[in-house]
């Protein structure tokens, strides 16, 4: 369903989506530009609205926007939500543009920073800074006493799985043009989920390049989840990227992945739903990583239960890729181990009701900026077998997914 008129102008008199983007920042409205995977086009949109209001992820209610959900949202009751006043598609040399009504002051603001610039020098592109990490000595000894307290406490029976958090901080030796990472993260990973989104309250710019879906009801009524972990490099010893069938998985990682395959399918037991297909695991390559990936799908059409994906998703968040099983105790014990707020970092994200179809996605493989300062975020699902160095590397190869291409 399409709230507005659309209209289909020639690219070349009109404003880019750096310069949208450019006009979002400086006026203070929060913006959100994605690309689904595997899809050509990109989307902006633009809210026009002093404050961000905070809802429930009820996919049936919400007008067309952008959710982003934090890791902590008890029943998904406190879902920031951009509505997309303005709404912007950019594909090949194709550009359409969805307006709301202009009558409000950020809208008006927003128009006349878009006119000022139109008409303004091109700016040079802001060349990609350099980038120096910040990181403590002290951050890996404490990430990997807590990967060995939850290995001890996994092993005394206290719960099955938790996911352990740290953060990596990198300073920019100047404002980075998000525009241009977020193209460069498109073109790097075309089966991931990439976005952008400007939380001027926050003073934030969130970026990520996320491999794992949430929830999906795509326009014909197709609901899809995956069950998502174990993790290796997609690269082997000489640098060549393997291909899938070469990835040898441990016993470890086939449970861990597996823990999540049920978790999902006991939230369709909750709700007695059948008539669910699995499909998987098979091995996924995501960016600079591979991993275990199951496919869940459901005809909510044939099943007669359109408000599935509401449903699912305030049963599936946080899964147990993010957080752990049982998932009260895992929570527990991230509350009392992870010493930094996990904010938006694994929580959900993406379009809802945009062109009839809402694609939530898991906010891993991301970054928090502010000003020049970035901090990355990266977990790790821990089991039984957990060996503390490995978890750290692999926070580190998770790191990596976006700062390979921050660093390009
Ligand atoms: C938690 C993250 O990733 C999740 C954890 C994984 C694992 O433990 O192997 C793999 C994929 C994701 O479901 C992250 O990237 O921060």
């Amino acid at each position: 369903m399409e709230l507005y008129p659309t209209l289909s102008v020639p690219v070349d008199t009109q404003p880019s989506a750096p310069q949208l983007w450019r006009a979002a920042y400086e006026t203070g409205c929060p913006a959100a530009l994605w690309r689904l995977p595997n899809r050509p086009e990109k989307h902006l949109i633009i809210h026009f609205g002093d404050e961000l209001p905070q809802v429930p992820a009820d996919l049936e209610e919400l007008p067309a926007g952008f959710a982003v959900s934090p890791f902590d949202n008890p029943d998904n009751e406190r879902t920031l939500f951009l509505r997309a006043d303005a709404h912007y598609i950019f594909q090949r040399d194709e550009f359409n543009e969805n307006l709301s009504k202009t009558d409000n002051k950020q809208a008006e603001a927003f128009y006349q920073a878009v006119e000022r610039l139109l008409i303004a020098p091109a700016q040079q592109r802001v060349p990609v800074t350099q980038v120096t990490a910040l990181s403590k000595p002290e951050e890996q000894r404490r990430f990997e006493a807590a990967v060995a307290e939850a290995t001890s406490q996994i092993q005394q029976g206290e719960f099955r799985k938790v996911v352990i958090s740290r953060t990596k901080t990198v300073a920019f030796s100047a404002e980075p043009d998000v525009v241009q990472l977020f193209e460069k993260l498109c073109e790097a990973y075309p089966t991931a989920f990439v976005s952008v989104v400007w939380l001027p309250e926050r003073r934030q710019v969130w970026i990520s390049a996320t491999p794992e879906r949430l929830v999906s009801v795509d326009a014909d009524g197709i609901f899809r989840t995956v069950a998502l972990a174990g993790t290796q490099s997609a690269y082997d010893v000489d640098g060549r990227l393997k291909r899938t069938s070469e990835a040898a998985w441990t016993q470890k990682e086939i449970e861990e992945q597996a823990l999540v395959g049920r978790y999902i399918i006991g939230c369709f037991k909750k709700i007695r739903l059948r008539e669910y297909i699995e499909e998987g695991p098979k091995t996924a390559i995501a960016g600079n990583l591979m991993h275990l990936k199951s496919d869940f799908t459901v005809d909510t059409k044939a099943v007669n239960f359109p408000q599935l994906g509401t449903v699912m998703l305030r049963l599936l968040h946080p899964t147990s890729a993010v957080c752990g099983m049982p998932r009260e105790a895992a929570g527990e014990f991230i509350r009392q181990h992870e010493t930094h707020d996990r904010e938006l970092y694994s929580g959900f994200l993406g379009p809802v009701n945009i062109q009839a179809e809402s694609h939530l996605f898991v906010h891993i493989r991301c970054l928090k900026l502010e000003g020049q300062t970035a901090t990355l975020y990266a977990g790790a699902g821990l089991t039984e077998d957990s060996l503390p160095d490995r978890e750290w590397h692999e926070t580190e190869m998770k790191c990596q997914t976006l700062l390979r291409v921050i660093n390009a």
